[in-house]
């Protein structure tokens, strides 16, 4: 938790429920995809969510606020679209420092479908932009994509075990050049999307403006200042 956290129990309370909450939705939006339910039923589920929403909608952060349940100086980022254990667009994946770069393993549902029963190609380029983030991290450094492009030699097929991996190639001053790869985890030699990135630091004015007003949830300036700040990455 944060360094100013005085009681650490009700946060650890939000922390089950927020990822209770996110596992929860994770299944609804698959089972919103995949239903043959009838249009009553389907209806019916929808006042449901919506009860759920108004539930606790009320109660909003502004978007400069960091989460409560955020630990920037831990890599700690549970609302991340790729990796964040409460978010449930997130499959998550869980980012491993490996060798001299990182590996994650994800199996994919309909909600992630492109052409029929395969992956979305802009998925793969998220979850690429989320590794090679994650192997900059891994190497002590950050940045933001700069330029990110994607080979497409096979499809991704979905309800299969995935492997994931990213490394930086090379890197000088305020750049990183970083590569990616994902293929079947049954097959990881045979490489079917294959990602060439390019990661900076953006220079002090950029910091400033583009983060300059970010804080944490006890409105304490907190913005990005070392690689674990922009990726979440788990030690192997
Ligand atoms: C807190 C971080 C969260 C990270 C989450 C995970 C990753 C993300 O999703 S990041 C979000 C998506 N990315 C963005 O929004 C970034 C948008 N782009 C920008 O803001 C700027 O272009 C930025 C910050 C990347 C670079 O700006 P700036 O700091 O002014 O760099 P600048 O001085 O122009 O360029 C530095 C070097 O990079 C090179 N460079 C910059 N952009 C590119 C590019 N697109 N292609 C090739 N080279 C480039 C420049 O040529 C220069 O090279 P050299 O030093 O050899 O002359």
């Amino acid at each position: 938790m944060t360094e100013n956290d005085g009681d650490a129990a009700p946060l650890a309370e939000l922390m089950t429920a927020t990822t209770e909450l996110g596992a929860a939705l994770r299944e609804l939006i698959e089972v919103s995809v995949i239903t043959t339910a009838d249009a009553g039923e389907v209806a019916a589920a929808a006042d449901l969510v919506r009860a759920a929403t108004a539930r606790i909608g009320d109660a909003r952060r502004p978007v400069s606020q960091l989460p409560r349940l955020d630990d920037p100086s831990e890599g700690r980022r549970v609302f991340n679209p790729v990796t964040g254990i409460a978010n449930p667009m997130a499959p998550p994946l869980v980012v491993r420092a490996d060798g001299d770069g990182v590996v994650a393993e994800a199996t994919l549902g309909l909600a992630y479908e492109g052409p029929p029963s395969f992956v979305h190609g802009g998925m793969s380029a998220l979850f690429m932009d989320q590794m090679l983030g994650s192997a900059a991290g891994a190497a002590g450094l950050w940045g933001m994509t700069a330029h990110l492009e994607l080979d497409y030699r096979g499809p991704l097929p979905l309800q299969t075990p995935l492997v994931l991996r990213a490394r930086v190639e090379s890197h000088e001053g305020r750049k990183a050049h970083i590569s990616g790869t994902i293929a079947l985890a049954s097959a990881p030699e045979k490489i079917l999307v294959e990602a060439r990135g390019l990661f900076v630091m953006p220079r002090p004015e950029k910091q400033a403006a583009y983060f300059g007003a970010i804080t944490d949830a006890s409105g304490r300036h907190a913005p990005p200042r070392r690689p674990g700040d922009a990726t979440a990455l788990r030690p192997a």
